[in-house]
């Protein structure tokens, strides 16, 4: 199975490449370059929710086959199986310490809503859109077996949370979240629209809290993410879709 893994930037690419040997093979795709090693293609689709979202969407459409009637010949693209989103991310302490690793139980638009005096509205509560999606629970659970990770909600922000305050907010807001980035929910979205699987795999780099830049250990999460992929993936690569009741009810 094909397997498409966005991250923001080129580092974080390079460390998920990095961890399947060799040199990928590159393409270029409008306004970002794909790293084909093996089943995986891995593509820097920019920073936010917007831009992943975008990336992944671009992504996905290319490798879908064509109506058989607008078909012009030549080799079929070979849809994608599962779309990653990965990366580091801001870890919640106590739950998630500098260079562990989170794989999401859910992704969650956290900042997707609106303020109220009573505190934050997600949109289903204003009556549209979405503020989650699940991954395959199974899939989750062998990640989080094959890795190490810790399962658990990974929320998408826009704005990289800097105070105690806004770190409070969210975990009222959020009960249980383990991490926060910000490119999850955008990835999901157009995964979503695709009908395509969707998985977030993130290795901490700093605390969520107060700004501290100098506390960020980006070097240590980029090598803990390049170890969570060498064990992931026989289990990624290997995933054959929504094959136990649960999922069907996921
Ligand atoms: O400065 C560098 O050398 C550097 C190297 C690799 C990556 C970066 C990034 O800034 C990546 C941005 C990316 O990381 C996610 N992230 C990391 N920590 C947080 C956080 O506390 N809150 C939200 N997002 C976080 C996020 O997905 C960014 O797109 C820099």
């Amino acid at each position: 199975m094909r397997v498409l893994v966005v991250t923001a930037v080129p580092v974080e690419r390079d460390a998920v490449t990095r961890a399947f040997g060799g040199t990928p093979e590159t393409l270029a795709l409008p306004g970002a370059e794909l790293h084909r090693s093996g089943a995986f293609d891995v593509l820097a689709g920019g920073a936010g929710p917007s831009a992943a979202a975008a990336a992944t969407a671009f992504a996905l459409a290319r490798a879908t086959p064509a109506p058989a009637s607008a078909s012009c010949g030549g080799t079929p693209p070979r849809p994608y199986g599962l779309v990653v989103s990965a990366g580091i991310g801001g870890g919640f302490a106590p739950a998630a310490p500098l260079g562990s690793l989170v794989v999401a139980s859910g992704i969650v638009a956290a900042d997707l809503g609106a303020e109220t005096p009573d505190g934050f509205l997600p949109v289903t509560a204003l009556g549209f859109g979405r503020d989650r999606f699940t991954p395959p629970p199974a899939l989750v659970r062998e990640v989080a077996a094959a890795t190490g990770a810790a399962p658990g909600p990974v929320l998408t922000v826009s704005t990289v949370t800097g105070t105690a305050d806004r770190t409070a907010a969210l975990l009222a807001a959020h009960p249980g979240a383990l991490a926060e980035a910000m490119e999850g929910f955008g990835v999901a979205e157009a995964a979503d629209r695709a009908g395509v699987p969707v998985l977030e795999l993130r290795a901490v780099s700093n605390t969520v809290g107060p700004r501290d830049r100098a506390a960020w250990r980006i070097g240590d999460a980029l090598a803990a993410l390049t170890q969570a992929f060498g064990k992931a993936a026989p289990v990624l690569e290997g995933w054959k879709g929504r094959n136990s009741h649960e999922d069907l009810e996921g």
